[in-house]
């Protein structure tokens, strides 16, 4: 998978895919912030989220309070949005969807 950059009209056609996901306004960045019943459902997405981080090689900055999971995606390696982030953006989305 490339680890170039991805250029802000390539961020915002992937992001047309992601629901919830937006781009940060230096636009180094995309971050989606999710909502749980409680604790627990949000925990268990961060586990799941956090097997398929390490699979990818490719982790998440991200904040818990609660039900509540703030999460930011950028490359540090290439120091801007690449392909990793949008796959792992993707599968984000999936486990947070499988919990509803
Ligand atoms: C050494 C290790 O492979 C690298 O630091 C990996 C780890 N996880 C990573 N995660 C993210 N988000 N960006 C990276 O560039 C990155 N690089």
């Amino acid at each position: 998978m490339s680890l170039d950059k991805l250029s802000s009209e390539a961020i915002e056609q992937d992001l047309s895919g992601l629901p919830g996901w937006t781009l940060r306004e230096d636009g180094a960045a995309i971050s989606r912030s999710f909502r749980f019943r409680n604790f627990s459902q949000a925990f268990g997405f961060m586990a799941e989220c956090a097997l398929v981080a390490e699979r990818m090689n490719h982790h998440p900055e991200w904040f818990n309070v609660y039900s509540r999971v703030d999460v930011t995606l950028n490359t540090h390696d290439a120091g801007g949005v690449t392909e990793k982030d949008v796959k792992l953006a993707r599968a984000m989305n999936r486990a947070a969807s499988r919990g509803d």
